[in-house]
């Protein structure tokens, strides 16, 4: 393993020696969304703890909420187990599992997600993905793993948001193949159905594929996938169908009216896992980094010349997205040439390249970035998820064990 140099630690943050605990959080301080200003706020406010749809009167619902010391039998940790020193599967600590924080409920694509990149886990729903957060920070949990894209449904911008306002570290990514199902109760057939539920990432996947079905019946969405199929199954509804896993179907008791119905056969959700501590990056494995910053000046120049300094060191790029700037979402500026004041949205750029945090190369690319950024911090360096295309049936899964269901055959990147 190549060791990080110090000097390159120096350039990150400044003159003092960071530890391992808090290297990959380079940011400019006067910024008030980075994490040690916002996190204040944060704590106070709670946590919304319905979906769109269900309420919490009607389907009780035993998640993890925000700023709670004991939930579903957990006990906050007053000192975390740190298991981030190595890239090896997750350990032991104690008599307890790891325990890993996704939202939903039981049968979501999280939970899968979490199962397969921390196998042997004790996954943890929360209600909300700000709770998940929240339960890794109150060490209610030891890792949390959140849908972040979708090769077809596009980003999630919330988890994006969130990974700013939070100080969370991403220790891991896993690729999740997402096989949607339709679901109603037992007998219901399509004629029959008014309305479709799911997540909104649900209903954008197999949206193409609902209309092919004749299915111009209302779309609603909710929290989560299997909250849908919970949802149905709780209520008895006969005139409502979800998109959900066909472990959904198993677990709350529906048929699967219809299978395979998400647009695109390689449908894929690239999910990351967090902790409070990052991991040591490497070189010995390809490893990806994502950072967030803002630009210094405005324009189109500034974003050409981030991306050159990446560029110029053969650095591919496998992301780039721009958000709204909470802190400051628009800028007034004085057009003289219009005679006016011209008015300029902010944003803050995503970039996720192919590179470890270990390497000079991306030391020195993000050297570069730093000149023309006003806000930069690394939000993680981890291993890529490596594992080959094998596009997932709900009819092999429903054939084979739980285990292989939730975790497929595949090994995991993980920290
Ligand atoms: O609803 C679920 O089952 C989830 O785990 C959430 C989620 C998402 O947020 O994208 C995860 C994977 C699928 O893309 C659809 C939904």
């Amino acid at each position: 393993m190549k060791a990080i140099a110090p000097s390159h630690l120096k350039l990150i943050f400044g003159s003092s020696q960071p530890t391992a605990r808090s290297y990959p959080c380079v940011q400019n301080a006067h910024r008030s969304d980075s994490c040690g200003t916002s996190r204040s706020e944060w704590h106070s406010s709670s946590a919304v703890l319905t979906s769109k749809v269900v309420s919490r009167e009607t389907i009780p619902m035993p998640l993890v909420s925000a700023g709670v010391d004991h939930v579903n039998g957990h006990h906050r940790h007053q000192k975390p187990p740190n298991v981030n020193d190595d890239l090896s599967p997750a350990p032991m600590h104690g008599a307890n599992r790891l325990r890993v924080a996704y939202q939903g409920v039981t049968g979501a694509y999280s939970e899968a997600a979490a199962c397969k990149a921390y196998p042997n886990c004790e996954a943890i729903p929360c209600a909300q993905f700000e709770d998940a957060f929240q339960a890794v920070e109150l060490c209610i949990s030891d890792r949390a793993v959140l849908p972040i894209e979708n090769s077809l449904g596009g980003s999630i911008h919330r988890n994006n948001d969130l990974l700013l306002r939070h100080c969370l570290h991403i220790v891991g990514e896993v690729q999740l193949p997402v096989h949607h199902c339709l679901l109603a109760l037992p007998g219901v057939r399509k004629e029959f159905l008014t309305c479709v539920i799911s997540h909104p990432q649900g209903l954008a996947q197999c949206e193409r594929t609902l209309t092919k079905l004749g299915l111009n019946v209302s779309r609603k969405a909710v929290d989560n996938t299997a909250v849908a199929a919970e949802f149905i199954s709780a209520n008895n509804l006969h005139d409502t169908a979800a998109i959900a896993s066909a472990r959904a179907a198993e677990i709350y008791g529906l048929e699967i009216l219809e299978d395979g119905i998400q647009d695109d056969k390689c449908n894929m959700t690239r999910f990351v896992m967090l902790a409070r501590e990052p991991i040591v990056p490497r070189t010995d494995r390809p490893f990806k980094t994502s950072i967030v910053f803002a630009a210094r000046e405005k324009g189109t120049c500034v974003l050409y010349k981030v991306l050159s300094a990446f560029a110029f060191r053969d650095i591919s790029l496998t992301k780039i997205e721009s958000r709204p700037n909470h802190s400051c979402p628009m800028r007034l500026v004085d057009d003289a040439n219009v005679g006016g004041t011209a008015k300029h949205f902010e944003y803050m750029f995503y970039i996720d390249f192919e590179a470890s945090m270990a390497e000079d190369r991306a030391q020195n690319a993000l050297s570069e970035v730093r000149e023309f950024t006003s806000f930069l911090r690394v939000l993680g360096s981890y291993p890529m998820d490596m594992t080959p295309w094998s596009p997932s049936s709900s009819t092999s899964h429903a054939a084979s064990s739980k285990m292989n269901h939730l975790y497929g055959n595949l090994h995991m990147a993980t920290a």
